[in-house]
């Protein structure tokens, strides 16, 4: 980790003017600094703007109050620039398209040419572990491979950011512990930063240096968990102490959000 601020929101705001209805306070007086190298977790219950702060830091939607710096330019900027990858839940992968064809459709949209993305996109292949399959289509894999061949589409470019919104949450657990595993692999050996949506408590904290938890109504920065576990994180980290401890101390700070918010209701 570097003391390189990649991510930086100020006071940042976001609401949602729902013609004729009520309009939505989604994000409200965000502060939130992440540095080169990090993965942050963003976690808190359901509508508390975790997605809506992911998609304003990826220029896919605009903030209305505050400022926000993506690699020290505006989202709009470091999205042109090619600054970060995306990852959602649903792969999204083009099923007429080889594995090999989607992952490599970044580099060929940027207009680089076909020797150098192929040997790019087997490269990623490779890392995603996958370079058997890069002649099967989409429809031929499970989800697990389908969620590697998209994250290994968003790493091609290189980016130094990465923006993962629930990726593993359309897995099994079993599935899902093995690609938080994967995950973690990649993460360190890109060097990648990387900011994460998820609902699950030992997700965030198995795989991040830093959870924060959000509150919902007026969404917001409700309080940050640091997490300090032993490195490398194998599987045998879900076993330890410390990884109960700080489970149990995200899982505090969540349960009294929620009773913060069933004290507003
Ligand atoms: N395009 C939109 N138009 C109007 N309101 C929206 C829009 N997108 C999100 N919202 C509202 O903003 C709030 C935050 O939504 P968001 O999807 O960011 O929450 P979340 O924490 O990611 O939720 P979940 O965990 O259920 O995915 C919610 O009240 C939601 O209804």
């Amino acid at each position: 980790m570097s003391d390189r601020v990649v991510i930086d929101a100020d006071a940042l705001g976001k609401v949602f003017d729902a013609s004729g209805q009520k309009s939505v306070t989604a994000l409200h007086d965000i502060n939130l600094t992440v540095r080169a190298g990090e993965f942050v977790s963003l976690l808190g219950p359901s509508g508390c703007g975790k997605s809506t702060l992911l998609r304003v830091m990826a220029d896919l939607t605009s903030p209305t109050s505050g400022r926000i710096e993506v690699n020290g330019k505006n989202p709009e900027q470091a999205r042109t620039s090619r600054d970060y990858g995306m990852v959602f839940q649903q792969p999204g992968l083009f099923d007429w398209r080889s594995v090999l064809g989607n992952v490599e459709l970044p580099l060929q949209l940027a207009g680089v040419a076909k020797s150098e993305r192929r040997s790019r996109a087997r490269e990623m292949l490779e890392l995603v572990r996958l370079s058997d399959f890069a002649r099967h289509f989409p429809w031929q894999l499970s989800g697990g491979m389908q969620q590697r061949v998209a994250i290994a589409r968003a790493l091609t470019g290189s980016p130094k950011l990465l923006f993962m919104d629930e990726p593993l949450g359309a897995l099994d657990e079993m599935n899902r512990e093995y690609l938080q595993g994967e995950l973690l692999r990649i993460w360190d050996s890109t060097k990648t930063t990387i900011v994460f949506v998820t609902h699950s408590v030992a997700e965030a904290v198995f795989l991040s240096n830093r959870v924060v938890i959000m509150s919902p109504r007026p969404g917001q920065v409700a309080t940050t968990v640091d997490v300090d576990l032993p490195a490398p994180r194998t599987a045998e980290v879900r076993t330890a102490p410390e990884f109960y401890d700080t489970v149990t101390e995200v899982r505090t700070a969540l349960h009294a959000v929620l009773a913060g918010e069933e004290a507003v209701a």
